[in-house]
């Protein structure tokens, strides 16, 4: 057999290659990705979403997919004549509207990426945060215009239980979480920002990465007037925009800053809109999205470290 010829795999042999050291470096860390509700509502997409995850299961890492479904949610509560109203960002939860969130959650967008990812093995767990304590919270009352306002159901995360997530991962399962915390207070349950809830879990879970899917590219700098992304800050640099935000990149954000000043190495905005976005992130240098990093640790001698992460 000639040693000169030409493989035609070879391109791919050195794609795989060129992964290793990425590979090595995550072998075994968790990484929790969150999906937006916004990202989910193209089928191919849903259905790339799965592939990365399923891929980052199979090489190595510990993936928790945390969901949202906002437009979920509305598309049900206007189908029950039930009115969606917004404050700080957060939904106003009456009891009725409680139950439809439970419903839609749980037992439908949750089921439906539960399915996708078990097309590829028997891989995913869907559970919510009432599960076995995972989620606890009492009740959130944001201050608008310096006063405490009653939303409802909406819960305020106040202790984090990670083992049942600790022990699906170490089984091999790909848990998916939905946004719904037991109550502190009394035997109903909460409704939680989905962007919150996937920040409280990276952190509790000690995981390396929190990857938050969008449908928009990355934090924009100075949104809506144009679309230059910031494509790195630091946890002071974000602290210091966060009153500037507005929308839904108020929770996201403020998600990004918990976990990375708790233990999380690096938190993500990226693009669920572009298919295989999970994967380009990882496996591009500079990212596709906003990345988000602690502090420079501050050296005694030398003081604050330049350009490290
Ligand atoms: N500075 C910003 N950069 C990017 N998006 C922003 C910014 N400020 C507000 N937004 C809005 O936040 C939205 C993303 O939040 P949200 O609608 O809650 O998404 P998801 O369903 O993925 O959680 C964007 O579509 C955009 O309209
Ligand atoms: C309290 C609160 O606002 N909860 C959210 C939970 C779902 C969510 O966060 O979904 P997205 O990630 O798609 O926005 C809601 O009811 O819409």
């Amino acid at each position: 057999m000639s040693a000169a010829r030409k493989h035609t795999a070879l391109p791919k042999a050195q794609t795989l290659i060129e992964a290793l050291p990425w590979l090595t470096r995550h072998h075994g860390k968790t990484v929790v990705i969150k999906f937006g509700g916004n990202a989910m509502v193209d089928e191919e997409l849903k259905a790339a979403f799965a592939q990365d995850v399923v891929f980052l299961r199979h090489a190595g890492l510990k993936p928790v997919v945390v969901h949202g479904g906002g437009p979920q949610i509305n598309a049900q509560l206007d189908k029950q004549g039930l009115v969606s109203e917004f404050k700080a960002g957060l939904r106003v939860t009456t009891p009725e509207a409680m139950d439809v969130v439970r419903m839609v959650l749980a037992g439908q967008v949750q089921r439906e990426l539960v399915g996708l990812l078990n097309q590829h093995g028997p891989l995913a767990v869907g559970m919510t945060g009432e599960d076995a304590h995972t989620i606890t919270a009492t009740q959130h009352r944001p201050t608008i215009d310096g006063e405490s306002v009653d939303i409802g159901r909406v819960g305020e995360i106040t202790a984090i239980d990670t083992g049942a997530i600790q022990a699906l991962l170490d089984d091999g399962r790909i848990p998916v979480v939905s946004s719904i915390a037991r109550s502190a207070d009394d035997h109903h349950v909460y409704n939680v920002n989905a962007d919150t809830a996937a920040a409280a879990l990276a952190a509790a879970l000690d995981a390396e990465t929190l990857m938050v899917l969008t449908d928009v590219e990355g934090l924009y700098e100075d949104w809506p007037n144009s679309d230059d992304v910031i494509s790195r800050l630091t946890a002071s640099q974000l602290e210091k925009l966060l009153p500037e935000l507005s929308s839904g990149m108020v929770p996201k954000m403020q998600g990004c800053l918990h976990a990375v000043r708790n233990g999380v190495e690096t938190a993500r905005v990226i693009d669920g809109r572009v298919q295989h976005s999970i994967l380009l992130e990882i496996f591009t240098d500079e990212g596709i999205g906003t990345m988000v990093v602690p502090d420079a640790p501050i050296d005694v001698h030398t003081g604050p470290h330049q350009g490290e992460s």
